[in-house]
């Protein structure tokens, strides 16, 4: 197998990847730091003095960060006490050797996924540095923002699903593929409300997802989402016995409306009983701006329960009575906020893939496990996505992602809106491509880990076109 490309990085003037480092993280940056200096006065209420003293210093050193970021300046060890400090260091370490003497790893040189990862690491740091200001988490408020905004799309879809579960029972096969096929798409469309991508900016759902449904069809060209069923339902009917069961990860991504349509499909799987068990995947710290931490899980739970809303507080409260069965599991290893490409995982954090092998299925939401699922390399686009995962795969997975960064692959084509530039009539299954547009979406499904080749060639469609407008 030919060795893997080089990483997507800043250092290819005119990237995505680029523009992401010179103009979008300092505007991240600065907006935490604008965020810090609008607590003040909360800090110096609930901490006095110390706290605005801690303000003052976290601001300083974000202010720091800020500059070596976009003066290029050398990646710096990190030296906080948390148990995840050593491996950032190491990782930086390996970033020096494998520079292959091209100078110190930094901002706009070093690979594109460990900079921007490192900046939300470093961010953490200059909060822990700074006590008793540590626990504050500064996207908070653009989270619960973001929350309180998408009222009516949440609204919307708990609505329909408590309507859908009252006579889920009475539902066939069809019917249930169907309803399925449709909360898998919101789910799919909810990916598009991520604040990093926004550089904080609102970025929330406003509208009822599911009357767009048919509107955003045509931006998913091709999807696997047959595939995924299959896979689902086949376990379903092994699962005669109380002994097997169906377990499904959601390696999730966005909090506020994108949980909400992350925990509206998981409800659906496990009253379907296509899943005996669901585990989620969230984020140990404050990441990528909106990314979903244990407290904004907790959180949106209870906040539901408390909504004046009946349908909304009936959710919460059964979401929460699936936690407190066991039906529904929660975790968030470290793993998730290391800037290694997913392909390490067996070695960096081999606890957590044994944990993803006893799933049936893994659902990865969202553009940066994406990237992080692929290396975030420059592979051209008709690599297998299989090969381009580099032996990670603990079970069968599926990504299913909006598309925000260069990075893209198309295995087989079953069908096909766009064309290359040129026009090229439909090629063969392996080598037709579409040159990656601005946006997009894609369902994945990968399948049980091929044991030949003729497996892998069933293995994923994908096609991009614009995202659609919310
Ligand atoms: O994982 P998500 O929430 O779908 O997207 C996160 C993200 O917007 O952050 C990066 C830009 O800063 C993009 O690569 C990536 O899409
Ligand atoms: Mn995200």
């Amino acid at each position: 197998m030919a060795a893997a490309p080089v990483s997507l990085s800043g250092r290819f003037k005119g990237s995505f990847a680029y523009f992401t480092i010179k103009d979008r993280l300092p505007q991240i940056l600065t907006r935490v730091i604008d965020t810090l200096h609008r607590h003040k006065n909360e800090f110096f209420e609930k901490h006095g003095e110390k706290g605005v003293e801690a303000e003052k210093r976290a601001i300083s050193f974000l202010s720091k960060l800020r500059n070596e970021l976009q003066t290029d300046k050398p990646m710096i060890p990190l030296n906080d006490e948390l148990p995840d400090t050593p491996i950032w260091n190491q990782y930086l370490e390996y970033q020096r050797n494998v520079s292959n003497g091209n100078g110190q790893p930094s901002w706009f040189q070093s690979p594109w996924l460990y900079v921007e990862c490192y900046m939300y690491r470093r961010i953490h740091e200059a909060l822990i540095h700074n006590p008793p200001i540590d626990d504050f988490d500064p996207f908070m408020e653009a989270k619960i923002q973001s929350f309180f905004e998408a009222q009516q799309a949440i609204i919307a879809v708990c609505t329909y699903l408590q309507e859908l579960l009252k006579n889920i029972e009475d539902l066939n096969e069809n019917q249930l593929k169907e309803e399925f096929f449709k909360l898998l798409q919101v789910s799919l469309w909810g990916n598009r409300c991520d604040l990093s991508i926004s550089a904080g900016e609102d970025n929330s759902q406003k509208s009822n997802l599911l009357q767009s449904l048919n509107d955003f069809k045509s931006f998913i060209l091709v999807d696997d989402m047959e595939n995924l069923w299959s896979l689902l339902l086949n376990s379903k009917k092994r699962t005669t016995t109380k002994e097997s069961i169906t377990r499904v990860d959601i390696i999730l991504d966005n909090a506020g409306f994108e949980l909400i349509t992350d925990l509206v499909l998981a409800n659906f799987l496990s009253s379907s009983k296509l899943a005996t068990e669901v585990h989620f995947h969230g984020k140990y710290i404050p990441w990528f701006v909106s990314d979903t931490t244990k407290h904004d899980f907790n959180w949106t739970l209870k906040q539901l329960q408390s909504a004046n809303h009946m349908w909304m507080s009936r959710c919460g409260m059964n979401w929460e009575g699936n936690l407190k069965k066991g039906v529904w599991v929660y975790h968030d290893h470290m793993f998730w906020t290391l800037p290694h490409e997913f392909s390490s995982m067996a070695q960096v954090a081999p606890d957590l893939y044994a944990e993803l092998q006893k799933s049936s299925v893994i659902i990865f939401k969202g553009d940066l496990n994406y990237r992080k699922l692929t290396g975030d390399r420059k592979w051209e686009f008709t690599v297998p996505f299989h090969q381009a995962l580099n032996k990670f795969h603990p079970a069968p997975l599926c990504s299913i992602r909006t598309l925000k960064a260069e990075i893209q692959f198309c295995l087989t084509i079953r069908l096909s809106k766009c064309t290359p530039s040129g026009g090229s009539q439909m090629q063969s299954r392996r080598e037709m491509c579409l040159h990656a547009a601005a946006g997009g979406a894609c369902m994945w499904q990968l399948l049980p880990p091929p044991t030949t080749p003729a497996a892998e060639s069933e293995v994923l469609q994908s096609h991009r076109v614009g995202i659609p407008a919310k």
